[in-house]
């Protein structure tokens, strides 16, 4: 059994045992590193966002104005970071977003596994995306005992859709996110100008090209004629006509918890669950989608207010612990990174995700410590204050 709580008590100090660390150990020098060590095309993809990529920068900059307050004598000597979700105990309120394409930040294409193991290490839970070089079973089987959760890119085709959510459940998924921010592509002016989206996606359709109802709308298999499965591919991708009327029937399709992803309005969140979908997961895609719009963390009081009993995950802008601590006070069940982890693959492969996580963990773990929250639970609206 892995040691997942190497990260507790802040031990995860490489100075701690007297070693200069190798890999970064703030942010700023994470994000440098991986441009370095990432090819631009690729670079640009992962690193960018939508327009001038404002709500992107928001995003991040939206933490910078809530504090922390800071109290004494609480009792955090031992911190329990543990959380339940869905009937399932989690060691830590952290998660893996599924980040598409994944596969592209390591030289060797197998990113998606990469990245199961390092969930399987740390016990984080892995979200995996549709888009994966990788098929969906082979990462649920590199996750072992850790969850995963499928996040689904709900196609054009119905039953591609049912096929896609039935092998999730075959392959031991714990619950399906169902991404509704991505029915199409926002305006991504870095990869307009470099134009290798087309070639990026079209390494990553794994899950669509060992479907067995995807390959029956083909005339010649994908390993013939790739080609044409691209082609099909970016036919069904996009899905823009789904509404509130086609979440029954997805919502029929499984038995395991379904989240929505994207989810920012209130509004929206109720209609959800109302609907009968189980999480919410407020996000705006890190910023990658549409630009001009809110910061995540601006939306996720309301949208935690309105989901009721249904547990809310969140991500867009987590950089650190601190980031971590203030969505779990504002009521996020759940916090998930996106880019941070991508970064990690690429600057180190397996080690350098598992250095992400842990770094991530500890800087939470120490966070509650100094400031005296010794549990999720402990952590309300009233740890916060607006800056300034
Ligand atoms: C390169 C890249 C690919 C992504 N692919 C997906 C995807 O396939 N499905 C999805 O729901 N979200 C996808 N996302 C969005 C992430 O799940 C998450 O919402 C976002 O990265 C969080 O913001 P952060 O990068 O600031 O942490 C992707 C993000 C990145 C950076
Ligand atoms: C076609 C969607 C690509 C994956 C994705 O979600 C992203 O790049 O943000």
């Amino acid at each position: 059994m892995a040691n997942h709580g190497e990260w507790q008590f802040g031990i995860y100090f490489s100075g701690l045992v007297g070693e200069k660390p190798t890999l970064p150990m703030d942010y700023a020098a994470l994000e440098r590193a991986a441009e370095a060590a990432m090819s631009e095309e690729v670079w640009s993809y992962v690193a960018g966002g939508a327009g001038n990529e404002h709500t992107q920068r928001a995003n991040v900059t939206a933490f910078e104005r809530w504090g922390l307050m800071p109290r004494m004598l609480a009792g955090a000597a031992q911190r329990d970071l543990g959380v339940e979700l869905f009937g399932h105990q989690l060691p830590t309120p952290l998660m893996l977003a599924p980040v598409g394409v994944i596969g592209i930040c390591e030289p060797e294409g197998h990113g998606d596994l990469t990245t199961a193991r390092a969930a399987a290490a740390t016990g984080v839970p892995m979200i995996a995306s549709t888009l994966m070089q990788d098929p969906m079973e082979d990462v649920a089987a590199a996750l072992g005992d850790t969850p995963g959760w499928f996040q689904l890119y709900p196609p054009n085709d119905r039953e591609l859709t049912e096929s896609l959510v039935r092998r999730a459940e075959a392959a031991g998924y714990r619950a399906i996110v169902i991404t509704l921010d991505t029915l199409t592509l926002g305006w991504r002016p870095r990869d307009l100008t470099i134009a290798s989206f087309p070639q990026l996606t079209g390494l990553c359709l794994a899950n669509y090209t060992s479907d067995p109802v995807f390959r029956s709308r083909l005339d010649a298999p994908p390993e013939e004629d790739p080609q044409a499965a691209t082609g099909l591919w970016a036919r069904i991708f996009g899905n823009q006509s789904l509404s509130w009327d086609d979440l029954g029937w997805l919502r029929s399709l499984t038995t395991l918890p379904i989240l929505l992803k994207g989810i920012c309005s209130p509004d929206d969140a109720r209609r959800a669950v109302d609907a009968g979908i189980d999480g919410i997961y407020c996000s705006n895609h890190g910023g990658r989608q549409a630009n001009g719009g809110l910061p995540a963390l601006d939306c996720l009081a309301d949208v935690v207010d309105a989901a009721g009993d249904a547990p809310v995950i969140f991500d867009s802008g987590v950089r650190g612990g601190p980031d971590v601590v203030k969505a779990l006070a504002m009521g996020a069940r759940a916090v998930a990174i996106g880019r941070p982890y991508a970064y990690g693959l690429a600057v180190g492969g397996q080690a350098g995700i598992e250095h992400v996580v842990r770094s991530m963990l500890a800087e939470t773990d120490l966070t509650m410590a100094v400031d005296g929250y010794p549990t999720i639970a402990s952590l309300t609206r009233d740890a916060l204050r607006p800056v300034g």
